[in-house]
């Protein structure tokens, strides 16, 4: 491409160890980097304001043309403790959910879980914006990222989803992972995988940048959230799309 490529990646310490690697690196020369939270990058991506992002897996099937173009994501082969069901009541006590704004996956498994794993009557409810605070008796909430992260001192029944997912599929699950909406050089996503690498290979150095006392970001960064995009993963993934279609 004679242009830069535009990519845009999910603004929360999950993601962290993966731009870690791209400061100063060659394969900042080819391409702009923005922030946003998931949701916002997704429509980025379907409306074409960029060429690839971290996208929520669960917009694939809105994408005319797709490529799942690197060997990372951010995914998890038990709880990974930023994708809660928090509430105030035990599961089965729930009567509606606060569904989270800033996700697409993560609401869409969440009603997978509901319908097929916990078999819940219970009724959903939008939001845009704030909505953490209205967690109350029979109401429960979806929250997702940093905010989950702060929602688990708060909420005494946490429901992790991966690993809800896990029990229900035996399979691990992929939240979101590279996509672009045309194809890339080889050579650009040569040195795009490689700089997502680099912070994983220093995860020590990741965490020290970025000091956060709500909870233990080496926890997060090496048994919760699981990086690399292996087949069994993509098995999940497929399942869940699966699930998508019905
Ligand atoms: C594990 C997470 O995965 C995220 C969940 C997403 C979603 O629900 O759409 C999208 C991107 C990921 O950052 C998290 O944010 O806590």
């Amino acid at each position: 491409m004679e242009r830069k490529v535009k990519v845009a990646a999910v603004s929360y310490l999950n993601t962290k160890p993966l731009l870690y690697g791209f400061k100063g690196h060659e394969v900042m020369k080819s391409t702009e980097l923005t922030m946003d939270y998931p949701a916002s990058i997704a429509r980025q991506l379907i409306d074409g304001e960029v060429d690839m992002a971290l996208v929520p897996v669960a917009i694939i099937p809105r994408m005319k043309e797709y490529h799942i173009i690197s060997d990372y994501c951010i995914g998890a082969d038990g709880p990974v403790a930023s994708v809660c069901l928090f509430s105030e009541v035990p599961l089965h006590d729930i009567k509606r959910i606060y569904l989270d704004y800033q996700s697409r996956t993560s609401v869409a498994l969440l009603k997978v879980l509901v319908a097929n794993h916990w078999k819940l009557d219970v009724e959903f409810i939008e939001t845009t914006g704030g909505y953490e605070g209205l967690i109350k008796g029979t109401d429960a909430g979806l929250v997702i990222g940093d905010r989950a992260l702060e929602q688990r001192l708060i909420s005494p029944f946490i429901y992790d989803l991966a690993e809800a997912w896990m029990h229900f599929t035996s399979l691990p699950f992929v939240f979101a992972t590279w996509i672009s909406n045309k194809p890339l050089p080889v050579e650009y996503i040569q040195q795009f995988n490689n700089a997502n690498s680099i912070g994983l290979n220093n995860l020590p150095a990741v965490v020290a940048e970025n000091r956060y006392p709500t909870y233990d970001l080496t926890l997060y960064y090496t048994k919760n959230i699981s990086y690399p995009l292996t087949p069994a993963k993509r098995q999940g993934m497929q399942r869940f799309l699966s699930y998508l279609h019905k």
